[in-house]
């Protein structure tokens, strides 16, 4: 076969790959061909639509805002009478240190099991040399729920990642080639927090930026940290593009792990989602598929 035509073949095959965790996936995709994820169509690549998605985040992050409701005066100050009732009982204005209504402040991870009836937490990985993994530790998550969320800058495909990508093992490549910082360390860290600072409106914050601390305010922030699944240790979860649409309530932005690195971005902000592909059971890790091929 000619070189041009190798080369053409080389370069399709690359650019049908859907999310790649580069180096360190192409060197060991041999050893784990069976960790790779063939779907026909990118629309066949989502088993859960938009709307669903919303559906399960934005309770979550009511149920995390009525937590907070004492350090949200602000933020309910501006909202309308009706949008604020959502958050804030009769009771809770005699009573303004109490959190959920008619209920105990909850800490975000108990938030977390109450809303959606399980946990996630990063723990040493079940498998050797595998850094941190992501494991459900309390709870158990029903197949199609979202379980996490993969945090981090957001650079659209024409934009410079070149410094903050090199020995970067998470930057997260979607299906149209955007890109998504998802390093808690170093430059990516500085970027995050100087995107996230910027990009306010008024007391409404649009991101979160508390997943690059230990206190994070959206437990469902750890998608980065997931591993990738071996040829004995088979994918549970899969990874799905969100763009938050505009309807998205501006209150709850302040939960959204992801920021545009360019202000001026006319795209909707894009997330991306873990959703579990089977019924998954208290103590499981979490694997996902590195390299999705649309074929
Ligand atoms: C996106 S990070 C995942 C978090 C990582 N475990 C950590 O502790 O920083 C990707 C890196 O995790 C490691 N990793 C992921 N899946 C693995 C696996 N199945 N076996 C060994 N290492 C893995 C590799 O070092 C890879 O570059």
């Amino acid at each position: 076969m000619a070189m041009s035509s190798l080369l053409k073949r080389f370069q399709d095959k690359w650019k049908s790959y859907r999310h790649r965790f580069v180096p360190w996936i192409a060197f060991n995709l041999r050893k784990n061909e069976r960790s790779l994820r063939k779907v026909t169509e990118q629309s066949k690549d989502r088993l859960v639509s938009d709307e669903e998605l919303s559906e399960t985040l934005i309770p979550f992050f009511r149920a995390l805002l009525r937590n907070d409701i004492a350090c949200q005066g602000e933020v309910l100050r501006l909202l309308s009478t009706t949008t604020r009732a959502r958050y804030i009982s009769p009771e809770d204005h005699e009573r303004p240190e109490r959190g959920e209504p008619g209920g105990e402040h909850r800490r975000p991870l108990e938030t977390m099991l109450h809303t959606t009836g399980f946990c996630i937490e990063r723990k040493p990985s079940s498998l050797p040399f595998a850094g941190t993994g992501v494991f459900v530790t309390r709870g158990f998550v029903p197949k199609r729920t979202t379980v996490a969320m993969y945090p981090g800058t957001i650079y659209q495909a024409f934009e410079p990642i070149l410094f903050q990508s090199i020995w970067n093992a998470f930057v997260f490549r979607c299906i149209d080639s955007v890109l998504i910082d998802g390093n808690d360390r170093g430059i990516s860290k500085m970027i995050y927090r100087s995107c996230s600072g910027r990009d306010r409106l008024g007391p409404f914050a649009l991101s979160d930026a508390t997943w690059l601390t230990v206190s994070t305010k959206n437990p469902l922030a750890v998608g980065q940290y997931v591993n990738n699944s071996t040829n004995d240790r088979t994918a549970n979860v899969y990874y799905q593009e969100y763009d938050v649409p505009k309807e998205f309530p501006l209150e709850l932005r302040q939960y959204l792990p992801n920021v545009n690195y360019r202000h001026d971005t006319q795209r909707p902000l894009r997330c991306v989602v873990l959703v579990a592909l089977r019924d998954i059971h208290p103590g499981e890790e979490l694997f996902s598929n590195y390299f999705t091929i649309v074929n």
